[in-house]
């Protein structure tokens, strides 16, 4: 058994930023650019009105009242054509180009109109109600560095920076295999015996939610031909995830199988609990995960092996948030296996976070596993702990993706 961390560090050095491809600007949220997204232009182009009212020379309106001669007009998507001279002003609305000559904006609250006499009654500041040109971003600027997971509001500043398209890292094509003679797909006839097959729509909903295209190649039976047959199917995938047959019984075939295939073996049996016989290799240019066949521990494996392997073909940082929270009730010392204990969150009056593992922490309950805000986590051979004791959690919701 490998402590968790190696095993970590072994998956993620398997996997690299994937390459770029082109998408259109509405395509882009949740993607991850691929290099920096420069302004096309500036904005504003021009020094333009904040408000509707009138452009003024700051120097005319220094002591009000004061009495000006309005020459023009201007709009938002046209400019005044000619220059604003001592005591003349421009009827301008918000948006419009500030004409030459003047340098300041009286709102129009601030005046009174008969005809082309404009009477100015308060005293005006220069620059007033001007936004000067490039104080949004100048052409050429970075408005989006590369490596960045692309937000609603990046999707904005791009458009506003004149940009159509962008490169972004090509999304991870994750193969995800089920297998066990008992597993069936939700909807099929289940037998008393069989079980439904929870763990793949897990992990295609964990795949899709982390920016990865999941394909389902199914469910293999426990047999060296079925699997041979199905695992074949991920021959184009950045990565195959298979699910169960990955322990110690004579039905457990996924490791010998894909041996026999020419899998080359990087670790088999990690450290923690749940998810003892995780397993990682290769075959050919497609790595492999093999999870633990139950539910919890699939999931929880996912969560720390397969969103970092998500995260680094995108480009991103695979570091997770961890939290410190204190203890709901006492829990007693670990063993040699890093333990992910499911528990609830809440906060306690004062405001901290108390994280109340559940009563039942065995790794086939995927309705405990589904109420769970986070996974508390036990260090090997941590000492019991007491209520309010510090622990460390990983947060399972709360984030724009609830894992
Ligand atoms: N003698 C030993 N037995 C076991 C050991 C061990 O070290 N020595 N390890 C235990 C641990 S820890 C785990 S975890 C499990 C993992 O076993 P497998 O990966 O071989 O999983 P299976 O036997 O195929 O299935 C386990 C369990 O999960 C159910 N299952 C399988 N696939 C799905 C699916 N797609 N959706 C929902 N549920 C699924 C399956 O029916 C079983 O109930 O091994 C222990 N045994
Ligand atoms: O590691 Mo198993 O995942 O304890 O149930």
């Amino acid at each position: 058994m490998i402590p968790v961390a190696e095993a970590l560090s072994r998956v993620l050095s398997a996997f690299s930023p994937l390459p770029a491809e082109l998408v259109a600007l509405p395509d882009a949220l949740g993607r991850v650019t691929a290099e920096d997204i420069h302004a096309r232009l500036s904005q504003p182009p021009a020094s333009m009105s904040a408000m509707d009212g009138y452009a003024v020379r700051a120097e005319d309106v220094a002591q009000a009242p004061a009495i000006l001669r309005q020459v023009g007009e201007v709009q938002a998507g046209s400019a005044f054509d000619g220059r604003i001279g001592p005591g003349e002003t421009v009827r301008i609305f918000t948006g419009a180009p500030l004409p030459d000559g003047a340098d300041s904006v009286v709102i129009q609250e601030d005046t009174e109109a008969e005809g082309n006499r404009i009477t100015v009654l308060q005293a005006g500041v220069r620059h007033r109600h001007v936004r000067f040109a490039g104080i949004d971003f100048q052409a050429g600027q970075i408005g989006v560095p590369a490596g960045k997971l692309l937000t609603a509001r990046d999707v904005g500043l791009a458009a506003a920076m004149n940009v159509p398209w962008i490169r972004v890292h090509r999304r991870p094509r994750i193969a995800i295999l089920a297998t066990g003679n008992e597993v069936v797909l939700p909807g099929d006839p289940v037998g008393s015996n069989q079980i439904v097959s929870s763990n793949a729509f897990a992990l295609s909903a964990l795949v899709t939610a982390f920016g990865g295209v999941p394909f389902n190649l199914g469910v293999a039976f426990d047999t060296p031909e079925s699997l041979a047959e199905l695992t074949a199917g991920a021959w184009n995938a950045d990565l195959l995830v298979t699910s169960g047959g990955a322990s110690a019984g004579e039905y457990d075939l996924v490791r010998s199988v894909l041996g026999d295939r020419g899998m080359d073996l990087d670790f088999y049996k990690i450290a923690m609990r749940p998810g003892k016989p995780l397993m990682f290799g290769r075959l050919g240019d497609v790595p492999v995960l093999g999870l633990p066949g139950n539910p919890v521990s699939s999931y929880v494996c996912s969560v720390l092996f397969l969103r970092p392997a998500l995260l680094r073909m995108q480009g991103l940082d695979p570091t997770e948030t961890r939290l410190k929270a204190r203890l709901g009730v006492p829990v007693k010392q670990n063993d040699q296996r890093e333990d992910y204990m499911r528990a609830t969150l809440s906060r306690s009056p004062a405001g901290e976070l108390i994280a109340q593992p559940f009563e039942s922490q065995d790794s086939s309950l995927v309705s405990v596993l589904a109420r769970a805000d986070c996974l508390i986590v036990r260090p090997p051979f941590a000492p019991a702990a007491s209520k309010d004791d510090i622990v460390e959690i990983l947060p399972l919701t709360g984030g724009s993706f609830s894992l």
